[in-house]
């Protein structure tokens, strides 16, 4: 044992424990590699040098190569042309065991966990420590788990059920599988889509913590503030080609500006302004009482009550797993357990079956893949669901179904604007873009179509009649310029006199499009606030945080 220091003398040196993450950092180098699919180029002769020590920020347009970029260099993809090396050697075969064994790890747009499996079972999957008698040694891997949390920062409930954890922690769990199988090269794929302003801060926390240990850093993202505040390096791709790579430091003053043109090649989409609201517009989607009870009986969403006016955009903001989804689900009918009053202009929508509810609401669901696409059908098939029905009797037919696809494809700058491609196939930006344009147009078209009369505020109806947009993370994953076009649209929605409900996680989108913003905490609107309000004051009233 060793003796306590002597009074008055100094403590003797700690040695300093050995970290448990993988040492230094994988340098990994894509030298003129170039990957089609089918006749669609993805990545162009593109050349990058990802060195240990820095995080990289690659950014670009939906569809611009970015997540093709990052599956070649984790070997996911193998490529057409040109040579990946990892630490000056070829990287063969091109193939994800391969890339991890020699220490490159990839975290995925759509998270690859299993939700019925304990956090810490999907940290081992795949790779699990297995003790004499065949056994799995889960204390032996709980604890290297835990060291390696520690080292890295994260937290993360290692004993819960994954389909039970938030979108924050599931992403922790990502980067913990992918630490755990001993990385020193971690690659992320938009990382903090998913995730609200504070959680998106305390994972660059940890991704700065390992670039100091050494490691090399990948994030593809559309956050140019990030990049700013971050990266140490930015590479810029542009229809499949690196157009710009550079250290972050020594940009003008106007970095996002510079960023911006170099994305889109050319000049910024002007921003788009919230219109003005009429001071007697009448009342188009009032909820009241709206409460769903979950499996256990507690209260996911809890007595709702709000009024949207028509040509109103009212903002939701929240920590992420606050009741939102359920909202949004409960609006769109979707909620046996639903229980409360939804009226649009009036007439109360539970006394009205599915279709007539579609038709007076279009709703984006957060989760594009879950509850939005169907991804092995065509794009065009997308982009009409549910609306075929709909159309007026002597609008409907192939002529009439084609012209709708054009229209919304080029409404909303889908690319590549193909109605035949499979939607799973499409960037993930671009499908965005076809959930977005498939609501928005529905209930707002851009010009009324055949037979359709544009919906003005007022007037007594029968049938529920376009009412509102209901649109969870409009801009997800989406590039600037296609950013400005569904803000541009959602204004246009609430121009036409409906009411716009945006549920989203960027609080600077929410104080620029909206008129109110609702605050949400555990199923509960806690807090009604002005747009010119602070994110402080949005951010206390999230975490129910009394002012000082
Ligand atoms: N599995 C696939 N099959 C067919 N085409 C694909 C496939 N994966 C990607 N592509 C195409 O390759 C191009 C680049 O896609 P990628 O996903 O790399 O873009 P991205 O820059 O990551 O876009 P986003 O910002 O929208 O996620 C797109 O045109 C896309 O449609």
């Amino acid at each position: 044992m060793t003796a306590p220091p002597a009074p008055g003398m100094p403590a003797p040196p700690v040695p300093a424990m050995p970290s448990p993450l993988a040492h230094g950092g994988a340098a990994i180098e894509l030298d003129r590699v170039s990957r089609s699919f089918g006749a669609q180029i993805a990545v162009r002769a593109a050349s990058l040098h990802l060195a240990p020590g820095a995080l990289h920020a690659i950014i670009g347009e939906n569809g611009a190569g970015k997540s093709t970029l990052l599956k070649l260099s984790a070997g996911v993809l193998a490529p057409d042309a040109g040579i990946v090396r990892v630490d000056g050697a070829a990287l063969r075969p091109a193939t994800p065991a391969e890339a991890a064994r020699r220490g490159v790890g990839m975290v995925h747009q759509h998270f690859m966990l299993v939700g019925s499996f304990l956090a810490l079972e999907n940290v081992v999957l795949g790779c699990e420590p297995v003790l004499r008698g065949g056994r799995i040694d889960l204390a032996g891997a709980r604890a290297r788990a835990g060291a390696l949390m520690q080292a890295a920062g994260l937290e993360i409930p290692l004993d819960a059920i994954t389909s039970s954890l938030t979108v924050g922690e599931r992403q922790k769990l990502e980067i913990l599988r992918v630490l755990y199988r001993g990385a020193r090269a971690i690659l992320l794929d938009e990382p903090t889509a998913v995730l609200s302003p504070l959680e998106a801060d305390a994972l660059y926390a940890t991704l700065r913590r390992l670039v100091r240990e050494g490691h090399t850093v990948a994030v593809v993202t559309h956050r140019l503030d990030e990049v700013i505040r971050f990266a140490d390096h930015v590479t810029v791709m542009r229809r499949g080609q690196v157009v710009l790579s550079r250290p972050t430091i020594g940009w003008s003053t106007d970095a996002e500006g510079e960023l911006t043109r170099a994305i889109m090649g050319g000049e910024p989409p002007p921003r788009v302004e919230r219109p003005p609201l009429p001071e007697d517009a009448p009342a188009a989607l009032e909820i009241a009482g709206l409460t769903v009870a979950g499996a256990g009986g507690q209260r996911l969403l809890d007595g709702v009550t709000l009024t949207v006016r028509a040509g109103e955009i009212a903002g939701v903001a929240g920590v992420e797993g606050n009741g939102q989804r359920e909202l949004v689900r409960a609006l769109a009918g979707m909620e046996p357990r639903a229980a409360g009053r939804v009226t649009a202009f009036g007439v109360e929508l539970s006394s009205w079956g599915i279709a007539a509810r579609r038709a007076c609401l279009g709703v984006v669901h957060e989760d594009r893949h879950a509850e939005g696409l169907l991804l092995d059908a065509s794009v065009g098939d997308n982009l009409v669901l549910g609306d075929l029905a709909a159309l007026p009797r002597g609008a409907r037919g192939r002529d009439a179904e084609a012209a709708l696809i054009a229209r919304r494809i080029a409404r909303f700058g889908v690319v590549p604007p193909d109605p035949s491609r499979l939607a799973g196939e499409l960037s993930g930006g671009n499908q965005q873009k076809i959930v977005v344009a498939r609501a928005l147009d529905r209930v707002a078209p851009a010009a009324p179509g055949p037979g359709e009369a544009a919906p003005g505020p007022g007037e007594a109806t029968r049938a529920p009649r376009r009412a509102a947009a209901i649109l969870a993370q409009p801009t997800r994953g989406v590039d600037v310029g296609a950013a400005a076009v569904i803000h541009g649209a959602i204004a246009e929605a609430a121009r036409a006199g409906l009411a716009v409900l945006v549920i989203s996680a960027d609080l600077g989108e929410l104080r620029r499009l909206c008129h109110r913003i609702f605050v949400m905490r555990k199923g509960r609107i806690v807090a009604t606030l002005p747009p010119a309000c602070s994110d402080e004051q949005i951010g206390r009233a999230m975490l129910g945080v009394e002012a000082a």
